[in-house]
């Protein structure tokens, strides 16, 4: 950090020794490496994402950001390196245990039940059903029963708050891909997760639905959910991310504003490989 000038030194040094308050870290990944055999999927990735943030993730085909959200997320064990949840080591812990800590996470395909109702989906989100634990069941039927209606309101207006809400009782298969984007992200707001991992909220959405879920995700943020997502299309990130990290084989390129990593010649270098590959 370069002193302020205009400052005496006395005041600089203090300046530097005390730069202000630094926005707490919500996450923050240290070194983190997953290995398949000889290939290093992620390759000593370390950042950390500030409570409020949006963050997006970018990088060309095969740089590893699935991997890392699935070591970030808990469906792969990294091979070595830190996880931290709002200052607590989750690395080890399994996804539903890291989902109930408030970290909540979307596929890059979703997959719902597709015979089941939408609302049926999204209850299937809920961490917290009484109904779900034997013993209340027995000591006290009408708190399950409160539980249960209170589980499907909160549904409901999750469908609502993803433009769903017409479609509750229809059966999943009838959603376009982009509605089964939004409708994993209602299932996944039923745990309330302080920190959402969104891959590719945009891929195979047609543009119309693309404006709803920019909107969604840019409403979620307001409401106070950090939010870490991978995506391709740049309007989308330039709209959203106030920062990016971009990832290439593996490690992190480079970070900073959308519009700036964007001319960032080893970006475009790292792009053109990765199209050449
Ligand atoms: N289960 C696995 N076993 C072996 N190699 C894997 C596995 N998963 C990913 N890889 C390899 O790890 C590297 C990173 O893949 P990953 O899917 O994380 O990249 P990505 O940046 O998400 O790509 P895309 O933008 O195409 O989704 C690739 O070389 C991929 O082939």
């Amino acid at each position: 950090m370069q002193a302020r000038p205009g400052l005496t030194p006395a005041a600089a040094a203090a300046a530097i020794e005390n730069p202000g308050p630094v926005p707490a870290a919500l996450l923050s990944a240290d070194r983190v490496v997953k290995r398949f055999g000889g290939v290093a999927a992620v390759d000593g990735v370390s950042f950390s994402l500030a409570r409020g943030e949006i963050l997006g993730l970018i990088g060309p085909n095969g740089a590893g950001k699935t991997t890392l959200f699935d070591c970030l997320a808990g469906s792969q064990a990294p091979t070595s390196g830190r996880i931290l949840l709002d200052g607590r080591p989750i690395e080890r812990l399994p996804a539903h245990r890291r989902l109930a800590a408030g970290l909540g996470r979307t596929f890059q395909i979703p997959r719902p039940f597709p015979q089941m109702t939408l609302l049926e989906n999204v209850l299937l989100g809920c961490q917290h059903l009484a109904g779900e634990r034997i013993l209340p069941n027995w000591l006290s039927p009408g708190a399950v029963a409160r539980a249960e209606r209170e589980a499907r309101d909160k549904a409901m207006a999750l469908l609502d708050f993803v433009a769903l809400a017409k479609l509750a009782h229809q059966p999943a298969r009838v959603l376009s891909g982009g509605q089964r984007k939004l409708l994993e992200l209602a299932r996944v707001l039923m745990a309330e997760p302080a920190l959402i991992l969104l891959d590719e909220p945009a891929a195979g959405v047609n543009p119309s639905l693309l404006e709803t879920i920019i909107e969604r995700i840019a409403e979620l943020n307001r409401r106070g959910t950090t939010i870490l997502l991978i995506e391709h299309n740049m309007d989308l990130v330039s709209r959203l991310c106030g920062r990016v990290l971009v990832l290439a084989s593996g490690r992190l390129l480079t970070e900073g504003p959308p519009a700036e990593v964007a001319r960032d010649r080893r970006v475009i270098e790292a792009y053109l490989g990765g199209a050449a590959a």
